[in-house]
Protein backbone atom coordinates (compact mmCIF):
# COMPACT_ATOMS: atom_id res chain seq x y z
CA UNK A 1 0.00 0.00 0.00
CA UNK A 2 1.53 2.94 -1.25
CA UNK A 3 1.39 6.31 0.26
CA UNK A 4 -2.17 6.17 1.44
CA UNK A 5 -2.06 8.72 4.56
CA UNK A 6 -5.23 7.64 6.22
CA UNK A 7 -3.75 4.66 6.49
CA UNK A 8 -0.98 5.85 8.66
CA UNK A 9 -3.76 7.84 10.80
CA UNK A 10 -5.07 4.78 11.58
CA UNK A 11 -1.91 2.92 12.57
CA UNK A 12 -1.46 6.04 14.89
CA UNK A 13 -4.78 5.66 16.27
CA UNK A 14 -4.14 1.57 17.13
CA UNK A 15 -1.09 3.15 18.73
CA UNK A 16 -3.18 5.51 20.96
CA UNK A 17 -5.86 3.32 21.43
CA UNK A 18 -3.30 0.27 22.89
CA UNK A 19 -1.69 2.45 24.96
CA UNK A 20 -4.63 3.95 26.65
CA UNK A 21 -5.55 0.15 27.29
CA UNK A 22 -8.50 0.02 25.38
CA UNK A 23 -7.41 -3.15 23.08
CA UNK A 24 -6.44 -5.20 26.01
CA UNK A 25 -4.46 -8.51 24.66
CA UNK A 26 -5.97 -8.93 21.04
CA UNK A 27 -8.91 -7.25 21.49
CA UNK A 28 -10.83 -4.28 19.63
CA UNK A 29 -10.51 -4.25 15.72
CA UNK A 30 -10.15 -1.16 13.51
CA UNK A 31 -10.79 0.20 9.81
CA UNK A 32 -10.28 2.75 7.25
CA UNK A 33 -12.31 3.07 3.93
CA UNK A 34 -10.07 3.15 1.16
CA UNK A 35 -12.61 3.87 -1.59
CA UNK A 36 -16.26 3.84 -2.64
CA UNK A 37 -15.47 -0.19 -3.17
CA UNK A 38 -12.73 -1.22 -0.30
CA UNK A 39 -12.26 -0.81 3.30
CA UNK A 40 -8.74 -1.65 5.00
CA UNK A 41 -9.29 -3.92 8.29
CA UNK A 42 -6.83 -5.30 10.79
CA UNK A 43 -5.64 -8.27 10.83
CA UNK A 44 -7.47 -10.67 13.05
CA UNK A 45 -6.34 -12.07 16.61
CA UNK A 46 -3.12 -9.39 16.63
CA UNK A 47 -2.26 -6.93 19.08
CA UNK A 48 -3.92 -3.85 18.08
CA UNK A 49 -1.77 -1.00 20.22
CA UNK A 50 1.10 -2.53 17.99
CA UNK A 51 -0.05 -2.85 14.51
CA UNK A 52 1.79 -1.55 11.62
CA UNK A 53 0.46 -0.60 7.59
CA UNK A 54 1.26 -4.49 6.91
CA UNK A 55 -1.32 -5.77 9.49
CA UNK A 56 -4.04 -4.34 7.46
CA UNK A 57 -6.14 -6.21 4.79
CA UNK A 58 -7.75 -4.99 1.58
CA UNK A 59 -11.67 -6.14 2.37
CA UNK A 60 -14.81 -5.51 -0.17
CA UNK A 61 -17.38 -3.91 1.41
CA UNK A 62 -20.13 -5.01 -0.15
CA UNK A 63 -19.39 -8.49 0.13
CA UNK A 64 -17.10 -9.12 2.68
CA UNK A 65 -14.87 -10.78 0.27
CA UNK A 66 -10.74 -10.70 0.71
CA UNK A 67 -9.17 -10.22 -2.39
CA UNK A 68 -5.77 -11.62 -0.34
CA UNK A 69 -7.19 -14.69 1.07
CA UNK A 70 -5.79 -13.53 4.11
CA UNK A 71 -8.11 -13.35 7.44
CA UNK A 72 -9.03 -10.00 8.52
CA UNK A 73 -10.82 -9.16 12.04
CA UNK A 74 -13.44 -11.73 13.03
CA UNK A 75 -15.71 -8.57 13.58
CA UNK A 76 -15.32 -7.56 9.61
CA UNK A 77 -19.37 -8.06 8.95
CA UNK A 78 -19.53 -5.29 11.33
CA UNK A 79 -17.48 -2.65 9.55
CA UNK A 80 -18.46 -3.28 6.00
CA UNK A 81 -21.71 -3.34 7.45
CA UNK A 82 -21.05 0.52 8.72
CA UNK A 83 -19.57 1.67 5.44
CA UNK A 84 -22.62 0.17 3.76
CA UNK A 85 -24.76 1.67 5.84
CA UNK A 86 -23.05 5.44 6.11
CA UNK A 87 -21.22 6.02 2.92
CA UNK A 88 -19.77 8.99 4.51
CA UNK A 89 -18.32 7.21 6.94
CA UNK A 90 -14.04 6.73 6.84
CA UNK A 91 -12.92 4.85 9.38
CA UNK A 92 -14.25 2.84 12.00
CA UNK A 93 -13.11 1.67 15.59
CA UNK A 94 -13.80 -0.84 17.35
CA UNK A 95 -12.54 -0.92 21.61
CA UNK A 96 -12.65 -3.34 24.77
CA UNK A 97 -12.60 -0.95 27.73
CA UNK A 98 -13.66 -1.93 30.75
CA UNK A 99 -16.10 1.09 31.12
CA UNK A 100 -17.97 0.07 28.03
CA UNK A 101 -17.98 -3.56 28.94
CA UNK A 102 -19.26 -3.28 32.56
CA UNK A 103 -22.17 -0.13 31.35
CA UNK A 104 -23.28 -2.13 28.90
CA UNK A 105 -24.19 -5.08 31.28
CA UNK A 106 -25.40 -2.71 34.00
CA UNK A 107 -27.88 -0.64 31.59
CA UNK A 108 -30.22 -3.06 30.59
CA UNK A 109 -32.01 -1.44 27.89
CA UNK A 110 -31.14 -1.24 24.21
CA UNK A 111 -29.96 2.21 24.15
CA UNK A 112 -27.47 3.91 26.51
CA UNK A 113 -29.20 7.31 27.32
CA UNK A 114 -26.49 10.41 27.51
CA UNK A 115 -27.91 13.69 28.98
CA UNK A 116 -26.60 16.57 30.73
CA UNK A 117 -22.91 16.24 29.79
CA UNK A 118 -20.88 19.30 27.98
CA UNK A 119 -18.40 16.44 26.74
CA UNK A 120 -21.51 15.43 24.50
CA UNK A 121 -20.37 18.35 21.97
CA UNK A 122 -17.60 16.30 20.98
CA UNK A 123 -20.17 14.21 18.94
CA UNK A 124 -20.86 15.74 15.18
CA UNK A 125 -23.60 17.86 15.34
CA UNK A 126 -24.05 17.96 19.28
CA UNK A 127 -24.24 21.69 20.24
CA UNK A 128 -25.89 21.33 23.94
CA UNK A 129 -25.91 19.39 27.08
CA UNK A 130 -29.35 19.97 27.00
CA UNK A 131 -30.15 17.05 24.32
CA UNK A 132 -30.52 13.05 24.75
CA UNK A 133 -27.45 11.18 23.03
CA UNK A 134 -28.62 7.26 22.53
CA UNK A 135 -26.16 5.39 22.03
CA UNK A 136 -27.61 1.87 20.88
CA UNK A 137 -27.15 -1.22 22.57
CA UNK A 138 -27.18 -4.13 21.55
CA UNK A 139 -26.56 -8.12 22.83
CA UNK A 140 -23.83 -9.67 22.05
CA UNK A 141 -23.53 -12.34 19.23
CA UNK A 142 -20.75 -15.09 18.73
CA UNK A 143 -22.55 -15.30 15.09
CA UNK A 144 -21.30 -12.06 13.45
CA UNK A 145 -24.01 -12.69 10.79
CA UNK A 146 -26.77 -12.46 13.16
CA UNK A 147 -25.73 -9.63 14.83
CA UNK A 148 -25.33 -7.21 11.25
CA UNK A 149 -28.64 -8.69 10.49
CA UNK A 150 -30.00 -7.40 13.49
CA UNK A 151 -28.31 -3.95 13.59
CA UNK A 152 -28.76 -3.26 10.10
CA UNK A 153 -32.48 -3.81 10.40
CA UNK A 154 -32.19 -1.86 13.39
CA UNK A 155 -30.74 1.15 11.58
CA UNK A 156 -33.42 1.09 9.09
CA UNK A 157 -35.89 1.79 11.63
CA UNK A 158 -34.50 4.62 13.40
CA UNK A 159 -31.15 6.85 13.49
CA UNK A 160 -28.11 4.95 14.39
CA UNK A 161 -25.44 7.65 15.02
CA UNK A 162 -22.07 7.49 16.36
CA UNK A 163 -21.49 4.10 17.39
CA UNK A 164 -23.38 1.37 19.31
CA UNK A 165 -22.04 -1.03 21.95
CA UNK A 166 -22.44 -4.93 22.48
CA UNK A 167 -23.64 -5.80 25.67
CA UNK A 168 -20.34 -7.12 27.65
CA UNK A 169 -18.28 -6.41 24.73
CA UNK A 170 -17.25 -3.12 24.22
CA UNK A 171 -17.66 0.00 21.70
CA UNK A 172 -17.65 0.21 17.99
CA UNK A 173 -17.61 3.64 16.44
CA UNK A 174 -17.09 5.68 13.72
CA UNK A 175 -15.95 9.35 11.55
CA UNK A 176 -16.33 10.75 8.03
CA UNK A 177 -12.00 10.39 9.05
CA UNK A 178 -9.55 8.68 11.48
CA UNK A 179 -9.82 12.28 13.30
CA UNK A 180 -13.41 11.95 13.59
CA UNK A 181 -13.81 8.34 14.62
CA UNK A 182 -10.98 8.50 17.03
CA UNK A 183 -12.43 12.14 18.38
CA UNK A 184 -16.18 10.02 18.73
CA UNK A 185 -14.04 7.37 20.48
CA UNK A 186 -12.70 9.58 22.85
CA UNK A 187 -15.79 11.36 23.82
CA UNK A 188 -17.69 8.22 23.94
CA UNK A 189 -15.20 6.92 26.32
CA UNK A 190 -15.07 9.98 28.68
CA UNK A 191 -18.93 9.94 28.39
CA UNK A 192 -19.22 6.46 29.75
CA UNK A 193 -17.20 6.94 32.72
CA UNK A 194 -18.71 9.73 33.69
CA UNK A 195 -21.95 8.14 33.38
CA UNK A 196 -20.76 4.47 34.88
CA UNK A 197 -19.40 6.55 38.09
CA UNK A 198 -22.41 8.72 38.18
CA UNK A 199 -24.62 5.63 38.75
CA UNK A 200 -22.29 4.14 41.51
CA UNK A 201 -22.71 7.20 43.45
CA UNK A 202 -26.02 7.94 42.84
CA UNK A 203 -26.86 4.09 43.64
CA UNK A 204 -25.50 4.61 47.47
C1 LIG B 1 -9.96 -11.77 22.50
S1 LIG B 1 -11.05 -10.61 21.89
C2 LIG B 1 -12.34 -11.56 21.09
C3 LIG B 1 -12.64 -11.12 19.67
C4 LIG B 1 -13.04 -9.68 19.63
O1 LIG B 1 -14.08 -9.32 20.19
C5 LIG B 1 -12.21 -8.68 19.03
O2 LIG B 1 -12.53 -7.52 19.07
C6 LIG B 1 -10.94 -9.03 18.33
O3 LIG B 1 -11.17 -9.87 17.24
P1 LIG B 1 -10.19 -9.79 15.95
O4 LIG B 1 -10.59 -11.01 15.15
O5 LIG B 1 -10.47 -8.51 15.28
O6 LIG B 1 -8.78 -9.86 16.45
ZN1 LIG C 1 -14.55 -7.19 19.95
Amino acid sequence: MIDFLPLDQLVAACHWIGAKGWAPATGGNMSVRQDARYCLLSESGKDKGSLTRDDFIQVEIATSHVPSGRKPSAETGLHTLIYRLFPEAGAVLHTHTVNSTVLSRVEKGNALLLSGYEMQKTLAGQQTHINTVPIALFENHQDIAALVSRIESYAREQPLNYGFLLRGHGLTCWGRDVSEARRHLEGLEFLFECELQRRLLEAK
